[in-house]
């Protein structure tokens, strides 16, 4: 609701009110259309001013009423033209956030003061939408189109300083912003409103808009990567420039309708809950966020400075926890600080110039090491060493001997046990696996993985430590490959076997890059490297030394196998640093890919070798076959309670895997395709291939379409009922 308050003799107070953020509700907008009403009809009030409940101005329209059938009724456009039509002045007192219609009700506002510490934005791209309360006509009037089109493509939030700069508001304060505000309506009384009204102003012209607006439409499509929102704010900030006020409001309701009804605004509101979702971890033994507290961190430590270290380390300087690096010998050890600290200068640039610095020349906020015995006194440690379990036992072994008794052990393994590493330590409850992503300082994800004797407290602790370097963490169990590389691996598999049958790296890639991943898998080996797979592969004797004589090449363990990787590698084809790989690169280390005769004939010649018909294969194979044989594992993690939800693994592969956020994550992907459609081609293909299990649908698929198909919500519900279709 908005309770109106008299703040001063003459100046109504009307004050948004919907804990946490002021979401703008059906309520809400009906409570402030009530009292705008009000102070227009009462002739002693002569002003006023809208703020919002607890320091925050409003987060904008409730973003759940978007997918409600009451979403007719959130006509706040008309009510922001009640506001700026009003002959008595009112002042946006904008504290903490105002957000997209938060920050479209202030635009309607004749004035705006905001608190030095607040931030404005119109993110509605970032939730597939656009903003549908007028701001498309409004803000470009008041800032020009170059600002605007940034804001609102973009969805970024604006510090306060940068807004007074941009002219979004007419002045900052530091003091309290209510009674700013009030101060300023007082002065106001009787003042003409004029030229305050932004729908009365012409939008500022550029002397070049036709070259410009071409320019800013490619570069719009080129970030949006299949994504629909931007290219259509585009279009409603152009009509802004082209059409009348009233008519331009028309065009941005057309658009917003569009939007709103497409499956992408969808999958990114999902998305949108999804992450808040998964910081209420739960796990089956009944542990949850709600009764475990997190422990302070105030110095950690990270053991290993190689591709992953390096960015950890940097991550934990960005959040201002003291950090002392350690490597295993003075040359590792040089090499490594030397990279932490270009990544640190670049770290520091970019945040220079949003004016905040980060202090990494003191010893007493960066250290490094090659002297375990420095870690006397750090509160946690994440061990980034090679995967491999000997040298992990023996760093956790270590570390349970020198580490204070309270100190938290974290691996950054990407699939080993964390039981066994655990089992050596005297600690096991406070043993956690902390799965980062590479680059460790630039991606979201951060994998934390609970072992059987894990406490809460050590799981709440590493989840702040998540939260405190802005990261999205998400709880899942222990299992080898864990949530996100366990359904990696039945998707890579199905890539490399589509090119034994008769596809090309580019191929697969571009369907898969098509669909809107960053990168697809092939690109993405190559940039990984080839020879990280393939000791992991020789580790599990899969290939190499340890692999039975005799052994057919394309069987391992009665189930079909593909040695092409192995062949790569054995011919020192690494990926990008080798500058070869599944493509060829301008040298070693070098990025840009491109297609490689040598592997055209390679794979024929291999074809040859191995009696494989070579066959046309389409884009929907490439597609269902990669993306379905991913989803059935992930319907397995979820039937042995690995993750609690179907929006863990939603929120792990949009933050760690590229997944195009726009098609909400593999599960919500598959409730859009339709699970009894995916069970279908699983099916198909399975019979097509009974060598390959991961093609096999999984139990809890089946059980799923055998209930009806119940919705994604529904899911878990699901888990142990009885069905008698099976
Ligand atoms: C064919 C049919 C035609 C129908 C016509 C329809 C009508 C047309 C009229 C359209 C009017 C459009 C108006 C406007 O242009 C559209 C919008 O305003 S869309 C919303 C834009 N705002 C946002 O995207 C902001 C989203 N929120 C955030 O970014 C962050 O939450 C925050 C505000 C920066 C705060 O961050 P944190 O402090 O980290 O806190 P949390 O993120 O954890 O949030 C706390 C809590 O609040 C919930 N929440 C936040 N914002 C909203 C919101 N806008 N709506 C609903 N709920 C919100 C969040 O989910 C958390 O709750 P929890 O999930 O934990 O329960
Ligand atoms: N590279 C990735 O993309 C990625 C992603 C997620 C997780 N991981 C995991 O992170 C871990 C590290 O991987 P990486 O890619 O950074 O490896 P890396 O080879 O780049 O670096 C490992 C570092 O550990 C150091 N080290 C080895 N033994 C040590 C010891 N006894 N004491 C101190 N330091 C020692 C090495 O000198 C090296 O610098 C692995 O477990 C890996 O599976 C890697």
């Amino acid at each position: 609701m908005a309770q109106y308050a008299r703040g001063a003799a003459a100046v109504a107070v009307i004050r948004l009110r919907n804990p946490p953020v002021n979401a703008l509700s059906l309520t809400v907008l009906q409570a402030l259309e009530d009292g705008l009403k009000r102070a227009d009809a009462d002739p002693s009030v002569k002003a006023v001013t809208i703020c919002g409940e607890n320091g925050k101005f409003s987060a904008g329209a409730d973003i759940r009423v978007f997918s409600s059938p009451k979403k007719q009724g959130l006509g706040l456009g008309p009510i922001i033209s009640l506001i700026e039509r009003s002959e008595k002045p009112v002042v946006a007192a904008i504290e903490g956030i105002a957000l997209g219609g938060g920050l479209e009700v202030a635009l309607g506002c004749h004035y705006r003061i905001a608190h030095v510490q607040a931030r404005m934005g119109l993110p509605e791209v970032t939730i597939g939408l656009l903003p549908g309360a007028e701001g498309t006509q409004r803000l470009p009037r008041l800032i020009g189109i170059p600002a605007a089109l940034d804001i609102i493509t973009t969805g970024r939030h604006v510090p306060a300083t940068e807004a007074l700069k941009l002219g979004l508001v007419d002045e900052v304060v530091e003091e309290n912003t209510v009674e700013a505000a009030i101060r300023l309506a007082t002065k106001l009384i009787g003042q003409p409103l004029g030229h305050r009204r932004l729908s009365l102003r012409p939008v500022p012209r550029l002397p070049n808009m036709e070259a410009f607006l071409s320019d800013a439409l490619m570069k719009v499509k080129k970030r949006a990567q299949g994504c629909l929102a931007p290219e259509l704010c585009f279009q409603a900030i152009k009509a802004a420039t082209e059409l009348p006020f009233a008519d331009g409001v028309r065009k941005e309701r057309e658009l917003f309708n569009i939007l709103l009804t497409s499956g992408q605004a969808k999958a990114l509101q999902y998305a949108f809950f999804a992450e808040r979702a998964v910081e209420k971890w739960t796990t089956p033994n009944g542990a949850s966020w709600k009764s475990a507290s997190p422990q302070p961190i105030r110095k950690a430590a990270v053991i290993g400075l190689g591709t992953m270290g390096r960015g950890i380390v940097t991550s934990l300087v960005k959040a201002k926890i003291p950090v002392v690096g350690l490597e295993q010998d003075l040359e590792y050890l040089n090499t490594g600080r030397k990279a932490v600290m270009l990544l640190l200068e670049r770290e520091a640039m970019k945040m220079e110039q949003g004016a905040q610095t980060l202090d990494f020349h003191n010893p007493a906020r960066l250290q490094f090491t090659v002297d375990f015995d420095v870690l006397r006194d750090v509160d946690l440690v994440i061990e980034a060493v090679f995967e491999n379990m000997a040298l992990k036992k023996e760093i956790f072994n270590k570390l349970s001997r020198i580490c204070k008794p309270e100190a938290f052990l974290c691996t950054n393994t990407s699939a080993l046990n964390i039981d066994e590493i655990a089992s050596v330590t005297n600690r096991p409850q406070q043993v956690i696996g902390t799965h980062f992503f590479s680059p460790a300082h630039v991606m979201r994800l951060l994998e934390i993985i609970y072992g059987r004797h894990t406490s809460p407290t050590t799981i709440a602790t590493a989840m702040q430590l998540a939260k405190v370097m802005k990261k999205v963490g998400v709880v899942v169990g222990n299992c080898f490959g864990f949530v996100g590389n366990r359904m990696m691996f039945p998707y890579t598999q199905q890539a490399v076997f589509l090119l034994e049958e008769g596809s090309r790296p580019e191929d697969v890639d571009r369907v898969l890059e098509d669909f809107g991943f960053k990168i697809g898998p092939f690109r993405m080996s190559d940039l990984a490297g080839l020879d990280v797979g393939w000791r992991s592969r020789k580790d599990q004797g899969l290939t190499g030394p340890s692999l039975a004589p005799g052994t057919p090449a394309r069987q391992r363990r009665g189930y079909r196998y593909s040695p092409l990787p192995d062949l790569l590698c054995e011919k020192g084809r690494f990926g990008q640093k080798t500058g070869k790989g599944w493509y060829q690169y301008e040298k070693a280390g070098g990025r840009i890919s491109k297609p490689d005769p040598w592997i055209h004939s390679f794979l024929s010649e291999y074809r040859d070798t191995h009696q494989i018909k070579t066959r046309f294969i389409d884009q929907e194979e490439i597609l269902e076959r990669c993306l379905f044989a991913l989803i059935s594992e992930g319907f397995d993690i979820l039937a042995e309670g690995i993750a609690s939800g179907p929006e863990h693994l939603d929120v792990i592969y949009i933050n760690g895997y590229g997944w195009p956020k726009h098609r909400g994550g593999p599960m919500f992907y598959a409730s859009t395709v339709g699970l009894p459609n995916i069970l279908a081609k699983l099916q198909k293909y399975s019979e097509m291939h009974p060598d390959v299990p991961q093609l096999r649908p999984s139990a809890f698929l089946k059980k799923l379409v055998a209930m009806g198909n119940p919705p994604l919500n529904d899911w878990m519900s699901y888990l142990h009922r009885q069905s008698n279709k099976l």
